[in-house]
């Protein structure tokens, strides 16, 4: 359906979106191997199967020029989702389009138009040096050669590997190498670039020159970009919105900055006591952390913070409080771990509303 793209700067006109993504699932049936030899030999004649619910029943929409989160524990069915934009595989049911192609028709014309990496698995010749690689990019994408030789020197000298791409590649380091896989990924100047972990293993240093280049490339090309990152901090260095996927479903399609309002149960209060010491009943106020005398951080369920801070308040002599939010990272690691328990923390704060006991009534 056509809609106006309210984000592009240069797209003031009704346009499509880049992907478009309706009731996609992808169902797998797989093997079940039974333990012991009996139920092996058993497994011979009458073999059983389960069914793998990859993908299910996901829709989601992204406009041309959006960097979007695509977040999920292991197993939540991000990398099937890819390869299905891909058009690696095949769903089960549902549709999607990408650039108005469908992906799993795998048209010539598509293939030239995006490009997928996967930080877990090398697209390189290992034992050439990355540019041949590159030539050999240039070949299979029939790039001209005035425009092979411009964009490669761009992205070479942007990701600073002059240097490295007469090496071969099994003697990059994996910092190294993953910038040759995105010189090698954008060589064909895509629209849609999938990007599947593609910091995953990268020191600090290393993570951060990939997310500089991202952000860079992105805004100069205006590409449509969805990340999968278990790294939070790429996450807020380039995404403006998150797609939430947990056991094949979506769980949250919104801005990243309304993630931790909606799922977090708890805010943290920043204490600073007059003198050298904290109090020691700090706990029932809640959980207790980062003591360094006399600053203290305690997490407190977010719908007792008012009461809370109005007791500390008046039961001690503070020289400096705030009230901090709960770190991205933790308040998606906990929707992992809590899966559906830890949705709508909004609605279930509600509930738990307990008064907090004044100092020395406890
Ligand atoms: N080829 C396959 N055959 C059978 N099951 C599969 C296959 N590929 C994926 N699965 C299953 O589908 C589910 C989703 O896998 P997927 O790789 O999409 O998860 P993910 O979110 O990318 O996880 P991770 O963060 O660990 O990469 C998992 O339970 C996985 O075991």
């Amino acid at each position: 359906m056509a809609r106006l793209c309210p984000g592009q700067l240069h797209c003031y006109y009704l346009c499509m979106p880049a992907i478009e993504v309706s009731n996609l699932s992808k169902t797998y049936r797989v093997y079940r191997k039974r333990e012991g030899l009996l139920a092996s030999v058993r497994g011979l004649f009458h073999r059983e199967y389960k069914t793998v619910e990859a993908v299910r029943d996901v829709s989601f929409s992204i406009e041309p020029g959006e960097m979007v989160a695509f977040l999920g524990p292991n197993g939540a069915g991000k990398t099937t989702t890819l390869k299905l934009l891909s058009g690696l595989i095949h769903p089960t049911s549902g549709g999607a389009t990408v650039l108005d192609y469908v992906p799993w028709h795998r048209e010539h014309a598509y293939r030239r138009r995006f490009s997928l990496v996967m930080g877990q698995k090398n697209q390189l010749w290992w034992d050439l040096p990355a540019q041949e690689s590159f030539t050999l990019h240039r070949e299979i994408y029939r790039i001209e050669p005035t425009q092979f030789n411009r964009r490669r020197d761009e992205l070479v000298d942007l990701l600073e590997v002059r240097d490295l791409i007469s090496q071969p590649v099994r003697e990059l380091s994996l910092g190294e190498r993953m910038r040759m896989e995105l010189i090698a990924a954008l060589l064909h100047s895509p629209d849609v670039l999938l990007l599947d972990e593609p910091t995953i293993g990268l020191d600090v240093v290393s993570q951060r020159r990939v997310q500089e280049f991202l952000k860079y490339y992105q805004s100069e090309h205006g590409i449509t970009v969805i990340l999968t990152s278990h790294y939070m901090k790429d996450v807020e260095a380039l995404c403006r919105r998150a797609i939430i996927i947990n056991e094949g479903e979506i769980k949250h399609d919104g801005p990243l900055a309304e993630i931790v309002d909606r799922f977090s149960r708890h805010k943290v209060i920043q204490l600073q006591f007059s003198g050298s010491s904290i109090p020691d009943d700090l706990e029932r106020f809640g959980t207790v952390f980062d003591v360094h005398p006399p600053r203290v951080k305690v997490e407190v369920p977010r719908n007792r913070i008012s009461q809370v801070l109005t007791t500390l308040l008046a039961d001690y002599t503070i020289e400096d409080v705030g009230v901090l939010d709960r770190p991205l990272e933790e308040v998606i690691a906990e929707m992992f771990t809590n899966g559906d328990q830890a949705d709508r923390a909004d609605v279930d704060a509600a509930d738990e509303s307990q008064p907090v006991t004044a100092a020395g009534n406890d």
